[in-house]
């Protein structure tokens, strides 16, 4: 209006750089914490993750400085509701795509840290190989309470149901519960179960998984800390080992979820599983909430 004197715009505050990506459709916020790794609050991590109010996302990811020698970085992982994990598959993928985008990483193989320990990375043409550790079945690594060793399956009777399900840690805590459909699983109910009950002191991460031929596995999974995501990595390599120690896939799987397939492959119980999968980018911004 003629007159008026235009309100100067109000520069943002200088803010929080940050990286939108996802590992199939499990996303991400990521921050470069290597100069100042002083960890996000619970309470910035539930205002970024929000889809409404904030960016949106299912974790944060620092990237930090190494822990091990050799190591390129390290990354810790906080869930959407403040929580931290030891472990976050899809994740691990992101952060070797944004070090090597930064150039922190050189050549096709190299090593990063996360709090579960260190994991050797290999570049693909169409994305990211990694090592997410040798699996633990025993109860008290899960951690699991109320059994005195492993077996599968565990029993539990819960909400008036009688639940039957394989735990493992890959790290980070995982129950996997066989369906018949998984279209059909009782997947948020079932998860809140099981992820309220005494027995996982620490919550736990859900799958629900339809064994659909040796080398083929459709699975759901309700995250801890979360809710039902489009692909939680660790759980997918749960998901493979628990059919693979029942002997219903070969050692080399395909996992199918909703927003993607990831790769697994478990030489022997003793071995390392893999876990080969995609890492995207989708924007870069800055927080200045
Ligand atoms: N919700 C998980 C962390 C993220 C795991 C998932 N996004 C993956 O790709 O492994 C937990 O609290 O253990």
């Amino acid at each position: 209006m003629a007159g008026t004197t235009p309100t100067a715009m109000v520069e943002p505050a200088a803010g929080l750089r940050f990286s939108k990506m996802h590992g199939a459709g499990n996303d991400f916020v990521v921050l470069d914490l290597r100069s100042d790794a002083t960890p996000p609050s619970a309470v910035l991590c539930r205002a970024m993750a929000d889809r409404h109010t904030g960016v949106g996302c299912d974790q944060i990811l620092t990237i930090e400085a190494p822990r091990a020698a050799g190591s390129v970085a390290s990354y810790r992982i906080w869930n959407a509701d403040g929580s931290s994990s030891q472990q976050c598959g899809n994740g691990a993928r992101c952060v070797a795509a944004w070090l090597v985008r930064d150039g922190a990483a050189a050549g096709n193989r190299f090593t990063i840290d996360s709090p579960a320990g260190s994991h050797a990375v290999e570049r693909l043409p169409d994305g990211y190989r990694v090592e997410m550790g040798v699996p633990a079945f025993e109860p008290a690594r899960v951690p699991l309470q109320g059994f005195d060793g492993p077996r599968d399956p565990y029993v539990l009777a819960t909400g008036g149901s009688i639940v039957g399900f394989g735990a493992v840690s890959m790290g980070n805590p995982h129950a996997v519960v066989e369906v018949d459909d998984v279209a059909t699983a009782a997947v948020e109910s079932m998860a809140r179960l099981l992820q309220g009950h005494v027995a996982f002191p620490e919550s736990v991460n859900v799958g629900f998984a339809r064994v659909e031929s040796r080398d083929r596995i459709r699975l759901r999974v309700h995250e801890r800390g979360v809710g039902e995501t489009l692909a939680c990595g660790s759980g997918a390599c749960a998901a493979a080992v628990v059919m693979m120690r029942r002997g219903k896939v070969d050692r080399e799987v395909e996992v199918a979820l909703p927003g993607g397939t990831l790769r697994i492959g478990w030489a022997d119980d003793a071995a390392m599983v893999t876990m080969t999968g995609p890492a995207e980018f989708v924007f870069e911004g800055e927080w200045i909430a």
